[in-house]
């Protein structure tokens, strides 16, 4: 079986740059933001419990209105609850059926923003989280999306704070700009890699 690891981090960390070296070193990574924005269009449930939530509007030629979805739930902890609660145990589901199409492969992957607020960390063996002060998540944030400081800082607000974070995690790669990225990764796969011939001894 595989072993199942959560990368983590608040918005502008840098989770997607390290998935996609731990990619390049052969773990495939479940990106949630994605995976979710598929489930909320083809998932019949999911459909339903929006459109009853927010109205008709919710999708537009059967495309999720993301700018209606994201003024509805960042800000609003009530409202972000409630939504999560219609699309996280959908990308749970998913993600074990997931796991099981990659069993062959010795390390997998879950990226996720809220890894630990959604509660899948218990999904997962180890927590990954990538880190990053919070000025320089926000201006990459910024830059990323050509978006203006306020809407980037409601999102920072809807999340964990990054230094909570880190106390909860298995392993920290730090982000900053200076700090070498790609040692501290191939770090983590030889880590992890020690583990799984510790938890998996060759046969004789
Ligand atoms: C609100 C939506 C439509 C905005 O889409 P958009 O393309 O503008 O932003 P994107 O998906 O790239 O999200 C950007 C970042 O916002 C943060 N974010 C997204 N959803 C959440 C959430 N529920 N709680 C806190 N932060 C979130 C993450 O840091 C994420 O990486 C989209 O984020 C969404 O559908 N969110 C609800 C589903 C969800 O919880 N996704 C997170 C992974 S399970
Ligand atoms: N070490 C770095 N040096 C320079 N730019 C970086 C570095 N790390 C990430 N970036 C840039 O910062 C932006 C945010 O990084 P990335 O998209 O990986 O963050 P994320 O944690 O996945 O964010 P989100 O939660 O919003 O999806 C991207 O444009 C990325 O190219």
């Amino acid at each position: 079986m595989a072993i199942k690891i959560g990368i983590t981090g608040g918005i502008g960390s840098g989770k997607s740059v390290v998935s996609r070296l731990l990619e390049v070193m052969g773990v495939p990574v479940y990106i949630s933001d994605i995976e979710s924005k598929r489930l909320t269009v083809s998932d019949s449930l999911i459909r339903r419990e929006l459109i009853s939530l927010l109205g008709e509007d919710i999708y537009t030629d059967g495309e999720l209105n993301k700018t209606l979805l994201a003024s509805y739930i960042f800000g609003n902890p009530e409202h972000i609850r409630t939504v999560n609660g219609i699309i996280h145990p959908r990308v749970r589901d998913d993600f074990h059926q997931w796991v099981k199409r990659y069993d062959a492969y010795p390390i997998v992957g879950m990226e996720s923003a809220i890894l630990i607020e959604a509660g899948f960390a218990g999904e997962v063996d180890a927590v990954i989280m990538v880190y990053a002060p919070e000025e320089i998540r926000i201006t990459r944030a910024m830059q990323r999306d050509t978006a203006p400081r306020e809407l980037v800082e409601r999102r920072v607000r809807s999340q964990m704070s990054d230094e909570d974070k880190r106390i909860q995690a298995d392993f920290v790669i730090v982000n900053d700009g200076e700090t070498p990225l790609i040692p501290q990764v191939l770090e983590l796969i030889t880590s992890l890699s020690k583990n799984i011939a510790y938890l998996c001894p060759p046969k004789k």
